[in-house]
């Protein structure tokens, strides 16, 4: 029999260790929770007041008429009263009653309009105070530096703030009913005051526990999300790695089908575990605040039965305690749910307003400097970068020249410190010691979009935009009025029979996941990366592996092209492939983060180094 094997280890437990490590509310009391309200309050109405100024006067008009309306009908239903419990004949009490019932029925009227108001200015304001929030979430992340990726945290804090933006598709609502809810306790309230000062406080006393009941679950429910969200951040990940179709090969043919959904059922497990933990806590708060309301609205009732048995509240006015009782007790519930709703959202826009905030320090900061368009020379001097939490430079102490006209090649082994080299060329890093010049521009002192107008890029792990064949060659350049231009950057690569095969030629959707899309091959889609970077025509145009996954056809085409173009740009080509290095003038040997040998191929290939030791293990395969 076949042994059995234990079942693979469950993914690391990981901690959110975002706002300074600590939950916020771990040590927030009862009170600090409750003041938190206004301020939400003050930021929603900020948030709307940018968004739709007029909606948001329109909603204030309402909520005003709203709490009118129902003072209104509770005074006159105190009025009607009178004549109704009075003596005579039924047709004459009601009769008498008329004007005041005639009014109720038209504040009444009121009351619903403007309610009905009150939501068409929340549909107005809510949609594009949410596409606000979103977007200047996805803004703020796009605008920070690169290195933000690398800080500890980072990532678990963007998902903290992505709940931020769910909960704003509900906060005027809840502030709206908040208000609406406030306003008519308040008219409620001032009628059962004038009825007998002892009714209102007894009424407060009714709802208050369920008020902080309502505070306390809140609590804990955002103390369970707070410990969910590295799990959550994690297991939305491997979601999308596990089910994306473009490694669905590699996920089936490694028979790594069962251990991923092994992985994903532990982890959801372990985000059930916490958030069925709160169960029993919230059934507890939940319990004794409703046992407490419920005390003190049987007193309530009581006091008044008793006013009105022993004479010190005429009946008229018994009545209208009732339905003052009743309009008070809903106001107040309502004010509870949307008040604990309120203070809830608060912590999580709470959560998205202090990741705006890292997003905003981490967002270039570098000086107005133009970087020359044309850049003719680049210098690195004695530049160093270090990752964050690592205990050595990537790249080290490395000084360096680069001019126009020149393709320079960057070799060397795995973990050498090439990407990082050319991270602090094109900017997207600053070097940690030394300095990047362009021209003698230092790039921590210039406007990075400047620098950024004049590089082009092919990353090892370029993206493959699911959009048309066109858009991949030219994303991130204005258009052109015909496609003229596309073509050319496509025959460079030799692109053009596998574009025009496909159903829409360049209007072809790559992205085999969606209706219509098409799918091109992974030597294909490298090609089509290169297109895009030559397309740009810059004056800086790196290729880390351009060539990695192309038969042999497609890197001479991107070779050659490489060599037609290098008069007027600045080249380099990061590469494995040593024997593709003697199209470069110099080359670059690192190791350890530092340059260990530079110059032309023969020279290398001859000069009894690292260059010539990788040579000869290549070429002995
Ligand atoms: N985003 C990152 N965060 C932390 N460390 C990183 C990051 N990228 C690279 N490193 C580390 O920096 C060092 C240099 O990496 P780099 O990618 O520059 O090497 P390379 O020479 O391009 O390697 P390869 O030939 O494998 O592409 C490595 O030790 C790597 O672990």
């Amino acid at each position: 029999m076949a042994p059995v094997s234990p079942p693979p280890p469950p993914p690391a437990e990981l901690r959110f260790e975002g706002n300074p490590g600590k939950n916020p509310l771990g040590e927030a009391s009862f009170r600090q929770m409750g003041s938190r309200l206004p301020s939400v309050l003050a930021r929603t109405t900020r948030m709307a007041w940018e968004t739709d100024r007029r909606a948001v006067l329109l909603l204030l008009v309402c909520q005003l008429l709203v709490g009118a309306g129902s003072a209104v009908q509770l005074a006159f239903t105190a009025t009607a009263m009178q004549p109704v419990l009075g003596n005579g004949p039924a047709a004459d009490r009601l009769r008498a009653a008329l004007p005041a019932l005639v009014v109720i029925a038209v504040a009444a009227a009121v009351t619903r309009v403007a309610t009905a108001l009150c939501s068409y200015a929340d549909g107005r304001i809510t949609p594009r105070l949410t596409t606000g929030a979103d977007t200047a979430l996805v803004e703020a992340v796009c605008r920070a530096e690169a290195v933000a990726y690398a800080e500890p945290g980072f990532a678990d804090r963007q998902e903290a703030a992505e709940m931020g933006v769910t909960r704003s598709r509900t906060m005027v609502q809840d502030a709206t009913r908040f208000t609406a809810a406030l306003v008519r306790m308040v008219t409620a309230g001032g009628v059962l005051s004038v009825l007998h000062p002892l009714m209102f406080p007894l009424l407060v006393l009714a709802v208050v526990p369920a008020g902080a009941g309502a505070v306390l679950s809140a609590r804990v429910t955002y103390e369970t999300h707070y410990a969910n969200v590295g799990d959550r951040n994690v297991r939305q990940m491997m979601r999308w790695w596990s089910t994306t179709p473009k490694y669905s090969d590699e996920v089936r043919a490694n028979g790594m089908t069962g251990y991923l959904l092994h992985w994903y059922r532990a982890l959801s497990a372990r985000i059930d575990r916490r958030t069925l933990t709160a169960a029993p806590r919230m059934l507890r708060i939940v319990l004794a605040s409703s046992a407490l309301g419920g005390v003190f609205l049987v007193g309530t009732w009581a006091t008044l039965a008793w006013l009105a048995v022993t004479g010190r509240v005429d009946l008229a006015a018994a009545a209208t305690a009732v339905v003052a009782v009743q309009t008070s007790l809903a106001a107040l519930s309502q004010l509870v749910i949307h008040g604990a709703a309120m203070f809830h959202t608060g912590l999580y826009l709470a959560d998205m307003r202090s990741f705006l905030d890292l997003a905003h320090e981490l967002a270039p900061k570098r000086g107005e400097l133009t970087a020359p368009a044309q850049v003719a020379e680049i210098r690195v001097d004695e530049a160093s970068y270090q990752y964050p939490g690592k205990d050595s430079p990537a790249v080290d102490h490395v000084s360096l020249t680069l001019r126009r006209g020149e393709i320079v090649a960057v070799v060397g082994e795995n973990g050498s410190g090439k990407s990082t080299l050319t991270r602090l060329i094109t900017g997207i890093y600053l070097a940690d010691k030394g300095r990047v010049t362009w021209d003698g521009v230092d790039l921590a002192t210039a406007d990075p979009d400047t620098v950024w107008g004049s590089t082009g890029l092919v990353p090892q792990n370029f993206a493959q935009w699911p959009l048309r064949a066109r858009e991949n060659v030219t994303l991130g350049q204005p258009r052109t009025v015909d496609d003229g231009p596309v073509w050319d950057a496509l025959d460079t690569v030799g692109m053009r029979d596998a574009i025009e095969a496909l159903p829409g030629g360049l209007d072809t959707l790559l992205a085999r996941e969606l209706w219509g899309g098409c799918e091109l091959s992974g030597g294909q889609w490298q090609r089509l990366a290169c297109s895009r970077a030559l397309y740009r025509r810059p004056p800086l145009l790196i290729l880390d592996e351009p060539t990695s996954q192309m038969d042999v056809r497609g890197e001479r085409d991107v070779l050659d092209a490489l060599k037609a173009t290098a008069a007027d740009q600045i080249t380099v080509v990061v590469t494995h492939q040593l024997e593709n290095t003697k199209v470069a003038d110099r080359i670059i040997v690192m190791r350890h983060g530092r340059i260990t040998e530079q110059g032309p191929y023969e020279e290398l290939a001859h000069g009894g180094g690292l260059f010539a030791e990788l040579l000869a293990l290549s070429k002995d395969r």
